[in-house]
Parts: C-alpha cells; sequence; structure tokens
C-alpha cells in the first residue's frame, strides 16, 4: 500500500467507515485523530530521548528490570531467530531495556527500535507499545496498522506488565523490521510475549509477598504446578494483598467487576471471591495431589489451585555472627587507600546536616554516592534525586519548587508540589548543579538560607527541612571565577566537597567487576567471567568509568550463553582494544595482566581475581619465569 492510499484510509476511518482493520487499531487511529491532533500526512522520525533523560527512565525501571531479566533472555533466545529484537518499556512509553542483534544497529536505532526511544502514542502514532499502554491489552501492530508511514515496515507485538497493585508498569513488545504480509504470522509471537509477562508476573509477586500466603491458580490440574494462569497473594487476616493481572481478571470476574479497578479487590477479604475459608485454601498445598485441589469461585466456576505458604518472619540470631550484613558504607568500593578514605569521609560527614557536593567525572558514581550519604545519615524522609540539566530551563522553577493553582496557562488546577517539598525530612540530591540556569540559582539560594519554599505564583512560604547533596561533573569552583555559577550558592552548598576518582585511578577494579556480576545476574545463577574476558577488562582504560564497565558488563550479561561471560560476549570497543589474550592462550592473558601490572605478582593476582599461590601456581606451569 502506497502512501497515499495510506493516508486515505486513515481519513476513511476518521470519518466513520470500516475498512476491515481490527477493531483495537481502528481506536488508536482515531484516538491519534482526535485526541492528538497528529496529521498522518506528516511523517515522523522515531523519538529518541536524551542519555539523561534514558538514565532517569532506566533507573525508575530498575527493580523490574531486575525481576523480569531472565523472562526477557528467555524470551528473546526463543525469537532472537527469526530476527526479533526485544523492548520493554516503561509506563511512558520509553524503552528501557533492549535486546537485539547489535550487527543491525544502525537500522534499529533509525526505526525507533532502540534504547531511549519513546513509543508513547501521542509521539509514536499508533504502534503495539502506544496501543498497549492506551488499552491495557496484548496486541500486535502490523505494518499498515501503524499510523505512521515511517513505521509501516515494522510488526510489533506487545503485552502489559501490571504490577501486584494491578497498575500498568511496563508494556514487553517483540519487533521485526521486515515480515510476512500476513498479520496472522504474529499470533504466536503473542502467545510467546504473553506468556513471558505472565511468568514475571508471577516472579514479581513471589517476590513480593514472601510473608504472605500465595494462592495459583489454572483451569487444568495438569498445569497448575508448573506453569499456572493466575496468582493472588492473602496476609494473616484473609485480605487480598497483591495478584498477577490473571489474578486480576481472575477477582474481578468472580464479583462481576471491572479488572481495571483493581481497588474493588485490594484489601478486601479473599472469602469474599471463593467458596472457602482461609484455612481451607491454607491446606491446598502439594501435599495433595493437583487433581484434588479444585475450588469455586463466587461466579460458579471451578479452578484448581496451589497454596504457598508465607515463608517465617521471624529469623532467630546465632550466637556468634559469622557475616557481618552489608553496611551502605561498604558497598562504596574495595579496600584500597583512596576507597578507604572516602569511606571514612562519608562515616563522619553523612550523620551531619552538612551540605555536601560531589565532584567526579561523567559516570564515577557521584549519584550512587549521594543515596549511600543518604542512607548512613538514617533520615527518614525520601530520596530526591533532580538532574537540573535534564529539566527544560523555563520548567525548573516550577519543577523544583511547585506552583500555586493558575500559576501559568498549562498548570494543573491543583496546582502542584515542587522537588524540594517531596524530600522533606529527606535528602535533595541536585545532579548536574552546574547546569541550573542562574535565576534558578538565586531562588535556590533563597530556599536553602531561609529554610523555606514559595511555590510559583504563591505568597505564602512553606518551612521544610532537607539535606542537600549537590553534583557537578564540572570544577563548580572555576564555574564561579568565570562568573556563570553563583558564588553564594557555591559556598551553601559546599560545605564539604569529595572527590570520586576516575575509574582507572581507583585501583579496586577487581572489587568492581564482582559487584556488578552480581548485579546483572539472573536470580540464583552466578555470572563468571573467563580468564580472557576478565583480562580484557582490566586492561580497558573506562574513559565512561564507571558507567561504562556497569554498561559492558549488562550487556554481556545479556549477550552470553550459560552465564559465563566470553571475549565475544562483551561490546566491540573493547574487544577492539584486545591484546592477544583469548581463553585459548591464557599466558598470554596472564603476561598481558603481569605486564599491565609492571610485574607486580600481588598485584595481578589481586587483578584476577585470585591469590598469590595460585598466581604462582599457574606462571609455573605456564613456564612464565618470575620477572626481574
Ligand atoms: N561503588 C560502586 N559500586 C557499584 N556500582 C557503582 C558504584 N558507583 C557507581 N556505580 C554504578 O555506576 C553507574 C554510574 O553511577 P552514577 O550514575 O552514580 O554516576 P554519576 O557520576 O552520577 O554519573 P553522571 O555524572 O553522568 O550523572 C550506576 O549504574 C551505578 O549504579
Amino acid at each position: 500500500m502506497g502512501f497515499a492510499d495510506h493516508i486515505k484510509e486513515i481519513e476513511r476511518v476518521g470519518q466513520g467507515s470500516n475498512t476491515g482493520r481490527d477493531a483495537l487499531v481502528v481506536e488508536s487511529w482515531r484516538r491519534c485523530l482526535e485526541t492528538y491532533q497528529l496529521d498522518p500526512a506528516e511523517a515522523r522520525e522515531a523519538v529518541i530521548v536524551s542519555q539523561a533523560r534514558l538514565r532517569e527512565h532506566r533507573q525508575q525501571a530498575e527493580d523490574l528490570v531486575h525481576i523480569a531479566r531472565s523472562g526477557l533472555e528467555r524470551l528473546y533466545r526463543q525469537v532472537a531467530e527469526q530476527n526479533y529484537v526485544l523492548l520493554l518499556s516503561d509506563q511512558q512509553g520509553v524503552t528501557v531495556e533492549f535486546l537485539g542483534d547489535p550487527s543491525f544497529n544502525n537500522n534499529l536505532r533509525k526505526a525507533g527500535l532502540y534504547l531511549g526511544s519513546d513509543w508513547s502514542e501521542p509521539r509514536a502514532g499508533t504502534c503495539a507499545v502506544g496501543a498497549c499502554l492506551a488499552t491495557g491489552e496484548p496486541l500486535t501492530i502490523h505494518q499498515t496498522d501503524h499510523f505512521d508511514i515511517t513505521h509501516t515496515p515494522l510488526s510489533c507485538t506487545a503485552a502489559p506488565i501490571y504490577d501486584t497493585q494491578g497498575a500498568l508498569v511496563a508494556v514487553l513488545d517483540i519487533s521485526l523490521l521486515s515480515s510476512p504480509i500476513l498479520k496472522a504470522s504474529q499470533n504466536m509471537a503473542r502467545h510467546l510475549v504473553s506468556s513471558t509477562v505472565r511468568r514475571i508476573e508471577l516472579a514479581n509477586l513471589m517476590a513480593n509477598s514472601r510473608h504472605d500466603l500465595v494462592l495459583r491458580f489454572a483451569g487444568a490440574p495438569e498445569f497448575l504446578d508448573v506453569d499456572p494462569e493466575a496468582a493472588i497473594s492473602v496476609d494473616g487476616a484473609g485480605l487480598i494483598t497483591g495478584m498477577t493481572h490473571g489474578g486480576a481478571r481472575l477477582l474481578a470476574a468472580s464479583r462481576g467487576i471491572d479488572w481495571r479497578q483493581p481497588e474493588r479487590v485490594i484489601g478486601q477479604p479473599v472469602t469474599d471471591f471463593f467458596e472457602a475459608d482461609l484455612d481451607e485454601l491454607a491446606s491446598l498445598t502439594r501435599a495433595s495431589l493437583p487433581q484434588d485441589r479444585r475450588i469455586a469461585v463466587r461466579d460458579g466456576s471451578v479452578l484448581f489451585a496451589h497454596a504457598i505458604e508465607p515463608q517465617q518472619r521471624v529469623v532467630a540470631v546465632p550466637l556468634v555472627r559469622s557475616v557481618q550484613p552489608e553496611s551502605a558504607i561498604s558497598r562504596l568500593g574495595g579496600s584500597v587507600d583512596a576507597i578507604d578514605n572516602l569511606r571514612r569521609k562519608v562515616a563522619k560527614l553523612a550523620p551531619s546536616a552538612l551540605p555536601i557536593l560531589l565532584q567526579g567525572e561523567t559516570g564515577t558514581g557521584k549519584e550512587y554516592l549521594a543515596r549511600i550519604i543518604h542512607e548512613v545519615s538514617g533520615v527518614s524522609g525520601r530520596f530526591v534525586a533532580v538532574n537540573c540539566a535534564a529539566i527544560p530551563e523555563q520548567l525548573i522553577e516550577s519543577e523544583l519548587f511547585g506552583y500555586v493553582p493558575g500559576a501559568f496557562t498549562g498548570a494543573l488546577a491543583k496546582g502542584r508540589k515542587g522537588l524540594v517539598e517531596e524530600a522533606a525530612g529527606g535528602t535533595l540530591f541536585l545532579d548536574e548543579i552546574g547546569d541550573m540556569p542562574y535565576a534558578a540559582q538565586s531562588r535556590l539560594l533563597r530556599v536553602l538560607a531561609e529554610g523555606e519554599v514559595l511555590p510559583v505564583g504563591g505568597s505564602v512560604a512553606r518551612k521544610l527541612e532537607f539535606r542537600v547533596v549537590s553534583a557537578s561533573h564540572r570544577p563548580l569552583g572555576d564555574m564561579v571565577a568565570a562568573g556563570s555559577f553563583r558564588q553564594d550558592l557555591f559556598y551553601r552548598l559546599n560545605a564539604a566537597t569529595l572527590s570520586l576518582p576516575r575509574l582507572c585511578q581507583r585501583g579496586d577494579l577487581p572489587w568492581l567487576i564482582d559487584r556488578l556480576l552480581e548485579k546483572h545476574a539472573a536470580p540464583g545463577r552466578a555470572l563468571r567471567l573467563s580468564p580472557a574476558a576478565r583480562v580484557l577488562i582490566l586492561n580497558h582504560s573506562w574513559p565512561g568509568n564507571i558507567r561504562e564497565l556497569d554498561n559492558a558488563i549488562a550487556f554481556a550479561a545479556a549477550l552470553c550463553e550459560s552465564c559465563l561471560i566470553e571475549i565475544a560476549d562483551l561490546p566491540e570497543h573493547l574487544a577492539g582494544s584486545s591484546p592477544d589474550t583469548g581463553d585459548d592462550h591464557p599466558e598470554a592473558a596472564l603476561r598481558a595482566v603481569l605486564s599491565a601490572c609492571h610485574g607486580n605478582i600481588s598485584e595481578a593476582a589481586r587483578r584476577l581475581g585470585i591469590d598469590r599461590t595460585t598466581m604462582h601456581r599457574r606462571m609455573r606451569r605456564l613456564g612464565i619465569g618470575r620477572p626481574h
């Protein structure tokens, strides 16, 4: 179908004609025309959000991505051979996780199948992620179902992910750059995506309800213990505390209510929905056969159930503690001088109310440190991070200080609380403070000096107490000298400065590698590095600091088979900097590390994550003499 025909069809649908498209597509086209006022004749390139915004979106989605990761990787392995790429988007439609064949990177990025792409309907027109967010249903948007002509080569299938309280929090999508003409070719894709989402939601429910009774349901006893269709959690008083989306639909159907109203289900007695009391429900454990665990639902249907007992809440305290719980400060880094010094300063400064300025290149962990300071300080309020570079100049004051009703055109009728107020009793983290516009600097100074905030358009100030930690990758002192940063604000923010070293200067790279391997491992499965891959990482200069290392390990974790990261799994630019080290060349690998450490055996052993005796044994075995 040509460009002109596509536009004509959309216009006909807009005028009420039936052109044979699926109802979900027709409704989405109408939203594009009527609600978002999009013009089908105006082709738009894919929108990719800035790195800074992407970071914020990814941080907010961190927990979900962590839980979803093994499901995503498994699904990707199933579909990668047919050239699908996989996207996970947050509830704003921004892609926060992406798995695809890096050799198609350019084409995928252009088509918007990439990290940071914005697939919300008002931005991108009818598309699978956007329509899924708008309807809450799994669906396929195939080729010319797309509203925007730029996207019509694509075929995309998406399913919504709901949290345990019934809110739509993310969308899982698999997409093809080119696909067969028939839409029915994607039915299998929809089935795969939906069943992955079901498993992700189940894992999420299990992780969130360790201390509640979990009930899993299936229509047939054979699948009950292996692949249940729905699950809910119930507390000791018999009230429903959480559910998967399947659970939400089951409970809603039981009472004839709309599944889109989770508030009518959460917090209600479970016995309102089933013909059984709490003790009967709790007795449906694996002690009896699945076919004997029948349960009657109040709408007259019959299901099979599996009850999983809550985990014991009380843990006996051992007389001798063998392992100390990891304190926040210990997460700062390995035991090396630079980091031990930092640890000492954080321990002293964090409990005080002093404003702290964090300096360090991008990716050195300034926000990570700010969160640790917040934890160590023990304040009860929230940690609120504001990226001063990411907020448009004209919005920064209303974002920070809030506004009163009717403060400006486009303001919410009720007015809005600012981020400073959100941080009351907690920590306000001002990231990239050097990028704050001059006018906003003056207002921030007043807030800090007077301890009260005046919302935009308001006349009554509100008293607030909060801790300020700010960060900049640019030397703020120099900016003050150059006149681009207010000196008085600089002094207010900078009662103490903590500097974060560049990754290549820290000296605890092996410690960081191990932490990041733990961070990116799928639950219950240790992620390891092959010796050659470790050498490559140890020899890289890491200009992007810990963030670059973190991304490289996340990338490799997504790519590697069987939890062992090989050189080929690492991002290409790393492999390109490879000295001749391969698993087939253990001798070269060992020599490369030794030479990087100027022949210092203890240091080389530390970098390889082995002890000195093992290092000596390996050197002897490989015929490498002691360096002189
Ligand atoms: N000590 C650490 N241990 C483990 N991970 C860390 C550590 N420090 C930082 N990271 C990780 O490295 C990444 C980058 O850290 P962070 O965002 O704090 O850097 P930043 O200095 O604030 O960057 P930018 O200046 O670009 O905002 C994050 O994913 C963070 O979790």
